[in-house]
Order: C-alpha cells, then sequence, then structure tokens
C-alpha cells in the first residue's frame, strides 16, 4: 500500500542516531544541508526525470541529456546557485554528459596549470558556459603511455605560430568526453617541438567548432566514436574522435610570451623553450586531481548499489516458513550477510579515504605552489593506488549488489544495470587500474630501497598486521634478484596490499576524532572492523605468510566477523538510510524508500513499451505463419 512504510520494523530496530550519522556521511552539518536540498530540488523537479532512458534512442537519448544539461544550466542560473550547489545539482541529476568534463577536467586544468593570463582569459568564459571543454589527451594509439602520444604542436618562430597536427591514424584524438558533438574548446596534449627539438608532451588550448554555428573550424575533423557498453549508460555522453590537420592554434599566441598550458614551461615570442626547473611530471596534474575525486565518487557509487541490495535483502522473504508463519527474510541467512555487510562497510571505508584524499590533494597542491616538491611521490601514488583499489572494489561490489538481489536485481527498473553499466569504465578511465597500480609498486620498491625493509611506522598499532603485510610482501619481490617487469604482477599485489592498509589505518584514524550522536562512533567501530577482519580473511595466506597472525587467529577472526555481522544487523536499514539518497536518485525499485516492492515492480513492468498492444508487432508477420505452419504439419 502506498504511503506505508514496510520497513518501519527494520528502521525501529537501530541502536544509533540515523540523523548524526547522515552528518558524518555528508561531511559536516552544512554539506549535508546543501546535499539534502539539492537532491530534492531535482527529485521533486519533472524535467530531471530519468525514468524512461532506457527506452530512448542513442539520438534521442543523447539530445535528451542536452537538453537536462541546460535546463541544470537554467536552473543553477535562475536559482543563483553557488558553485557547490550547482556541482551536488548535476551530480544528482545523475546522467554522464559533457558537463563532467567543462567541469570536471578543463576548468580544473586551467586553474592547476594554466598561466595567470590564461586564468584570465578562459576562466570567465568557462564559468559562465560561453565556452565548453573537453581533457582531448588520449589517442586511439595511446591512452596510458602518455609519453607515447603522437599529436604534434609546432612553433614556427617566422610566423609566431603553433601548429597542431595529428601525423598518423594513432594520433587521432580518442575517447574524450563532450569531445564529439558539444565542446567548443579542447585542452590538447600534443609533442610540442621548437626549433627542431621535441621537448615532450604539454596541453593546449585549441578551439574546436565556431562559436557562430558550432561548425568545426578549418582542419578540425570531429565526431563521435559510437555506442559504448550498455543501453543508456554512457551513451548520454558524446566521447570523440578528434583530428587536426596542421589546425593553427591562435590562442598560444594571444599572450606575450607563448605560454603553453603550463606554468612550467614557456615558449618565448623569439621562439625560444624554457622548461623551469618543477618535476615535468605536473603536466599530469589535471589526472591527479581527477583520481582523488574518483576516489570520493566511488563511495557514491557502491553505497547507492549497497542501499538498494540492503532494503530489498530485507524486504524479500524466501524459505524458512514455520507453521505456516512468514517465511525468513533473506538478510538473515549469514551468507547474504557475509556478502552484503563487507560492502556496506567498504562504502564507508571510501567514503573517509576520499575525505583524507581530498585533503591530501589540497596541501600537496598547496606545497607545489611554494615549490615544494616533496609530498608530490606520495600524492601521486596515494591517487594511483586509492582510485584503482576503489573503483575495482567499488565496480566488483556493484555486480555482487546485483546477484545479491536474485533475478530481479536483473531488471533495468532495480537501477543496477544502469548504476553497473555507467560505473565499470571508472577502472579504466583516468588510468587503467593495473598501469595505476604498477606507479604504486615503483614507488614502493623506491621506498624500500631508501627506508630499507619498514616503509612507515606511522600507522595506528591497529594496523600492524597490515604494514608487516606490505613488508612481506615486497622483501619477498625485492629480495630477488630479477627486474622489475619480471616481478610486476607480483609487485601489484604488495601494491594493492598497501593501499588496503592506508584505507584501514585512514579508517581507524577516522574513528579517533570526536564523532558526535548516540551510538554513531559504534557502529562505525563495528563497520571498520568488519573492513579489516573481512581483508585479512580474503588475503588471510598472505597474513599466514608473514608469520604476525597464526591460523588460530586467522580462525578467531573469522568468529569474530560472524558476531560483527550478527551487530550490524539490526542497524543495517539506518546505516544505508543515512547516505540520505532520494528514491529519484537511486533510480531503484527494488531500493525505495517504502520497501513497498512488489506493486511497483508490478505496475512498472506494464509501463514498457512492449506491453502498449497484447498481441505483439511482428505476430502476424512472424508468428501466425509459424503456428499455422505447425498445424498443418500436425494434421499430416
Ligand atoms: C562528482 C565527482 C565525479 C568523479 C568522476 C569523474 C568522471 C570523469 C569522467 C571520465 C573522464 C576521463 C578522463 C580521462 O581518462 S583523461 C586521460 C587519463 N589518462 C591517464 O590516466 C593516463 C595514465 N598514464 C599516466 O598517467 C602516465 O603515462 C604514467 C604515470 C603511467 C607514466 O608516465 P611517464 O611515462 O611520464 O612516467 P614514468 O612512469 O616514467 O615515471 C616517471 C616519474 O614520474 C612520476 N610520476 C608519474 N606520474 C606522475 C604524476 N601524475 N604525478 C607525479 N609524479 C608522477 C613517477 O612516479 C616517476 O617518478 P620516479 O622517477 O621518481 O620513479
Ligand atoms: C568511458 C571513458 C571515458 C574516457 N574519457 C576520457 C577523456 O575525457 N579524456 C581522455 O583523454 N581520455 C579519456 N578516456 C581514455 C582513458 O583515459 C584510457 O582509455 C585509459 O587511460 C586507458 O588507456 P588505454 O585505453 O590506452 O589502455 P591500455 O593501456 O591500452 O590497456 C590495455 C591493457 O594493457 C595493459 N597495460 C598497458 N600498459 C601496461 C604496462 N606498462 N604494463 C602492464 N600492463 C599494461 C592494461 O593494464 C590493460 O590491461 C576515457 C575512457 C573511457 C573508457
Amino acid at each position: 500500500m502506498e504511503g506505508v512504510d514496510h520497513l518501519a520494523h527494520e528502521r525501529n530496530k537501530s541502536e544509533f542516531d540515523v540523523d548524526a550519522m547522515k552528518i558524518v556521511w555528508a561531511g559536516s552539518p552544512h554539506a549535508f544541508d546543501v546535499s539534502d536540498r539539492i537532491s530534492k530540488l531535482v527529485a521533486s523537479d519533472p524535467g530531471f526525470r530519468k525514468d524512461n532512458r532506457s527506452t530512448l534512442s542513442r539520438k534521442e537519448l543523447f539530445k535528451n541529456t542536452l537538453r537536462k544539461a541546460a535546463y541544470a544550466w537554467k536552473t543553477i542560473v535562475d536559482l543563483r546557485l553557488s558553485e557547490e550547489e550547482a556541482a551536488k545539482l548535476r551530480f544528482y541529476v545523475d546522467e554522464p554528459a559533457f558537463t563532467d568534463l567543462h567541469w570536471g577536467m578543463f576548468i580544473p586544468a586551467i586553474k592547476g596549470q594554466g598561466t595567470e593570463e590564461q586564468q584570465q582569459k578562459w576562466l570567465p568564459l568557462a564559468y559562465k558556459m560561453q565556452i565548453i571543454g573537453c581533457y582531448a589527451q588520449t589517442e586511439l594509439g595511446h591512452g596510458s603511455n602518455v609519453q607515447g602520444l603522437e599529436t604534434t604542436a609546432t612553433f614556427d618562430s617566422q610566423t609566431d605560430e603553433f601548429i597542431i597536427h595529428s601525423p598518423t591514424l594513432t594520433s587521432s584524438k580518442w575517447w574524450p568526453g563532450g569531445l564529439g558533438k558539444v565542446a567548443t574548446h579542447a585542452i590538447a596534449y600534443a609533442r610540442l617541438i621548437v626549433g627542431g627539438r621535441e621537448h615532450g608532451v604539454h596541453g593546449f588550448i585549441v578551439q574546436l567548432r565556431s562559436l557562430e554555428d558550432h561548425s568545426p573550424l578549418l582542419g578540425i575533423t570531429v565526431g563521435d566514436i559510437g555506442m559504448k557498453f550498455g543501453n543508456g549508460a554512457y551513451n548520454t555522453m558524446d566521447n570523440g574522435v578528434l583530428q587536426f590537420d596542421h589546425v593553427l592554434d591562435v590562442y598560444s599566441i594571444a599572450f606575450a610570451s607563448i605560454a603553453v598550458m603550463l606554468w612550467v614551461s614557456q615558449v618565448t615570442c623569439e621562439g625560444k623553450y624554457k622548461q623551469s626547473d618543477v618535476p615535468r611530471q605536473l603536466v599530469y596534474g589535471t589526472m591527479v586531481y581527477v583520481r582523488q575525486t574518483i576516489v570520493a565518487d566511488a563511495s557514491c557509487a557502491l553505497s547507492r548499489a549497497v542501499c538498494i541490495a540492503t532494503r530489498y535483502s530485507a524486504v524479500r522473504r524466501q524459505f524458512g516458513s514455520q507453521n505456516g508463519g512468514p517465511e525468513t527474510q533473506v538478510i538473515d541467512y549469514k551468507t547474504q550477510q557475509s556478502r552484503l555487510f563487507p560492502l556496506l562497510a567498504s562504502a564507508y571505508a571510501f567514503r573517509f579515504i576520499g575525505e583524507w584524499l581530498k585533503w591530501l590533494y589540497a596541501d600537496v597542491t598547496q606545497r607545489l605552489q611554494a615549490n615544494d616538491f616533496s609530498t608530490l611521490p606520495e600524492a601521486h601514488a596515494c591517487t594511483a593506488g586509492l582510485k584503482s583499489l576503489t573503483t575495482t572494489a567499488t565496480a566488483d561490489g556493484i555486480e555482487e549488489c546485483r546477484k545479491l538481489c536474485g533475478g530481479h536485481g536483473y531488471l533495468c527498473s532495480s537501477g543496477l544495470p544502469e548504476l553497473f553499466a555507467v560505473y565499470v569504465p571508472a577502472c579504466t578511465y583516468e588510468g587503467d587500474n593495473t598501469v595505476l597500480l604498477l606507479q604504486v609498486a615503483r614507488f614502493l620498491m623506491k621506498t624500500v630501497s631508501q627506508l630499507g625493509s619498514r616503509l612507515s611506522s606511522k600507522k595506528p598499532v591497529g594496523t600492524i598486521a597490515y604494514m608487516t603485510r606490505v613488508e612481506h610482501l615486497m622483501q619477498c619481490r625485492c629480495g630477488v634478484q630479477r627486474g622489475f617487469a619480471e616481478l610486476s604482477a607480483d609487485l601489484v599485489e604488495a601494491a594493492v596490499a598497501h593501499c588496503q592498509l592506508i584505507v584501514v589505518s585512514k579508517f581507524i584514524e577516522k574513528l579517533q576524532q570526536e564523532i558526535p550522536g548516540k551510538g554513531v562512533k559504534q557502529q562505525l567501530e563495528v563497520l571498520c572492523n568488519i573492513y579489516a577482519l573481512f581483508l585479512l580473511h580474503k588475503h588471510q595466506g598472505d597474513f599466514l605468510s608473514t608469520g604476525c597472525i597464526t591460523p588460530k587467529h586467522a580462525a578467531l577472526a573469522n568468529d569474530e566477523l560472524r558476531s560483527l555481522y550478527s551487530q550490524v544487523r539490526p542497524n543495517a536499514i539506518a546505516l544505508v538510510d543515512a547516505f540520505n539518497y532520494t528514491d529519484h536518485y537511486l533510480g531503484s525499485i527494488l531500493g525505495c524508500y517504502d520497501g513497498n516492492v512488489y506493486p511497483k515492480l508490478y505496475e512498472a513492468a506494464w509501463k514498457d513499451p512492449l506491453n502498449e498492444s497484447v498481441v505483439p508487432d511482428g505476430y502476424h508477420l512472424y508468428i501466425r505463419p509459424l503456428l499455422k505452419q505447425e498445424i498443418r504439419t500436425a494434421r499430416l
């Protein structure tokens, strides 16, 4: 029945202050207020409906995305939303679109790497969306290997011009979001050539389309790369292909000193290349920035899937009826708990590691401005490794949540197939996860060689086993006289272990803070222990081989996990309520707040276009002749 809370009995079991936990999840009372207000604004506006996406063609889907993006911008302007509120609105509209790259990469790249004069010229236009930008780095032939990019930017000091060119098919820019049909400008990464000498890959601001009629400029060939995984999903995004045919990059000449897209290098009007004494890897700064946002985004995506699977697991009953009484809630099965609750704990763990990484990134950015590069290697390793760890765990976790919902998890109306299809490229974009773990492994090798065996003593006591595991895994590999390439598969395992150590230790540090609200800290302690003991159980071979735990310890840890699952069980619904997601944002009948699943599933089925007629289109052409033929055969 509508209006009845079918999960009230679950919510009444809660042993902690859910409203206080909502503040912890949001990060602060202010952050909660903004999220709560904006999510409800989006949910209540039919202009942001998203329940029809799976029934649209690619062109209809894309045009609808353009409509929504324009509508979102009008809403932002009309309501005079702040930058924070506008970002939250785009988040709750929940549709991959060109605006992700305009706001998520194009603007950050200019802010992070542009010179003062470039920022003064481009940021006002970008903030007012009078230009729409994309981040054009990846090419058909190279994505992971940035130094392998082939696009060239040749400075001609005779004519004082930069010429951007795609010398080969494989140098075609390929994948950049927003590039295919919308972006008017790109930050294009190209090999800088001055006076016949090459100076590596740098970023250039290049106009792609006319601001009058949106037609591609002379020398620009641009389009969409075609359908991607899933039906709706990321097909709302125009990932594009771009070729330059000796394009004059007028904008680099607009300034007195021709400034490539970096404050770390300059080409003077006299055609002299000036590389300042900063690490060339600062050209990768935007990727580092986005990787840290992706970690926070992982906690959002995983918490959405866990919210759906937890609520549905409390609604779904199967087997176990005693004397005609109700069947057992599947959330009460130990197997369901052992699959679901570690994902619930991971969602909280990723939330807190995302908070810490945001601090780390802000700290390293501040240091860079003072020419202090001391923490740059650690910041790179942490953002790369934690992006890899959290996106792999989240993609796997969303799929596990689909399976936890049985057959109904496979319906689009569950929200889980779409969530999975939109999320999984996160394991690839912003750095293939294995390639990024190799960067962490390289950092660990260097650290071990510099510090000897102890990677760091700066970890909370509760993580000694985790720290010993990393050291052991590194010693086993570093001690062996074989090259990095030969040992890379093993070193990647050590890199994962290192990142898990960071997540566990930051969760423990979070619990050392003042956390208000009845029972809130206790619930987080349970989730922290579940996260740590689940991983210890999953990787117990590593831990046993280090000798820092015995088989008895491993058995005790397993017993403790079961006990912890029992402690979470009465609080599970309240713990996912604390994410404060609207039904609109969840987009899931299985995860609806009131738990009134079956009537909603049944109602939704009849809305499918296939049910517009009781006799399907095609019956008379194909089925009837078939049936008639069978009847004739039967008479023979
Ligand atoms: C609401 C929030 C929403 C969030 C979701 C956002 C949605 C985004 C939508 C998707 C958008 C996607 C965009 C993209 O995909 S953009 C393209 C991304 N591409 C990549 O990530 C490419 C990956 N490859 C690389 O980063 C580099 O090629 C790689 C690091 C792998 C190698 O670089 P390189 O060959 O130059 O360097 P070396 O390996 O030789 O290392 C040399 C030294 O430099 C150090 N290093 C490397 N990278 C960095 C860095 N980024 N920062 C600092 N230092 C770095 C490296 O450690 C070496 O140091 P040592 O010499 O001391 O060992
Ligand atoms: C949805 C989506 C959106 C994207 N948006 C953008 C965008 O806006 N802008 C942009 O510039 N790019 C974008 N990209 C491109 C993305 O950044 C690249 O696809 C990504 O960096 C991976 O590079 P690749 O495709 O070259 O993979 P590859 O490196 O070719 O990976 C293929 C396999 O090779 C392995 N491999 C590669 N190198 C090594 C090595 N040294 N050692 C061991 N194994 C290795 C990888 O682990 C992987 O298994 C997007 C991609 C996707 C899927």
